[in-house]
């Protein structure tokens, strides 16, 4: 079927979602269909100026050829003289990071919850030969259903309230990419090692007080488990499995969904398959 070609006044604009350094996020409706999405408002002057218009174009095309239930979708876009408009998926509950903040750390069956989401979407990208999806907690967002929606086009969006500086961090990036070398699939295993870590015990790994210790502590795989929140043996093993530095050594993602901690803590019915 032909390609609906959309324009704004289509959508009745509703409250600013967040907004970020390209732009901003709306809630907003389809006018004929009454049904409820979150345009994201890009400047064009923007994309100028960070001359990014190959990577979001690479971005979005990536964004729309992906079909995943843990995969926020892009609608499709349109843009007049200096904006462009991109018609996404409302996810209800906002980013998960906020979740994650709020709690502190989350329970293991949670964080197992969303680690095998996080993993079948992964598989998923992987089939696709999409990589990297640079996958931190506000990337990620979560539906009403409190299902995990990976949301990233690289575009981080800065929520109304303050944010951490989340941009320039390492602490996600692992060791090949810190080193700028080549890399394939088995980064976003070392990212799910990470979040892992992130959602049990409230801060990723090797978080130090700048960027040089945090760069340090990655090329050593200076991975410790404190004491406090208790934490299983099997959360732990997993973890010890993906923040491995010989990136052909990490646990490979259909291993991942058999590892007794998944198998043991994820909710099914928030892991789509
Ligand atoms: C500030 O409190 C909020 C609570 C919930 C939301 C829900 N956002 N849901 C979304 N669905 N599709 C997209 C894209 C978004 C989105 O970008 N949300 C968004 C954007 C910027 C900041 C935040 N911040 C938080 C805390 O969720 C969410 C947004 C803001």
């Amino acid at each position: 079927k032909r390609k609906r070609q959309w324009s704004l006044q289509d959508f009745e604009i509703g409250k600013p979602l967040g907004k970020g350094k390209f732009g901003r996020v709306y809630l907003a409706r389809e006018v004929k269909s009454k049904y409820i999405v979150a345009l994201k408002v890009i400047f064009k002057e923007q994309i100028e100026k960070y001359r990014i218009h190959h990577q979001l174009k690479r971005e979005m095309e990536i964004q729309t050829s992906l079909r995943h239930p843990n995969i926020l979708r892009l609608y499709g876009w349109f843009h007049d003289d200096e904006r462009i408009f991109l018609i996404l998926e409302y996810a209800h509950g906002g980013e998960l990071y906020r979740e994650l903040r709020k709690k502190g750390y989350l329970s293991e069956k949670q964080a197992a919850t969303y680690i095998g989401s996080l993993t079948n979407a992964l598989a998923y990208c992987h089939k696709k030969d999409v990589i990297h999806r640079d996958i931190k907690p506000e990337n990620l967002l979560l539906d009403h259903e409190g299902r995990l929606k990976i949301a990233d086009f690289g575009w981080s969006v800065q929520s109304r309230s303050k944010r951490h500086t989340m941009c320039g961090t390492l602490d996600y990036l692992a060791p090949e990419m810190v080193e700028n070398k080549a890399h394939d699939y088995a980064v976003d295993n070392w990212t799910l090692g990470i979040l892992c870590y992130e959602f049990i015990y409230g801060a990723p790994p090797f978080e130090a007080e700048n960027q040089t210790d945090t760069f340090r502590r990655i090329m050593k795989v200076d991975l410790t488990f404190p004491s406090d929140p208790p934490v299983s043996a099997e959360a732990k093993n997993l973890i010890s499995r993906l923040l491995v530095k010989d990136s052909s050594k990490r646990l490979p993602l259909q291993k991942i969904m058999d590892h007794p901690w998944i198998l043991k803590n994820a909710d099914p019915m928030g892991i789509c398959k």
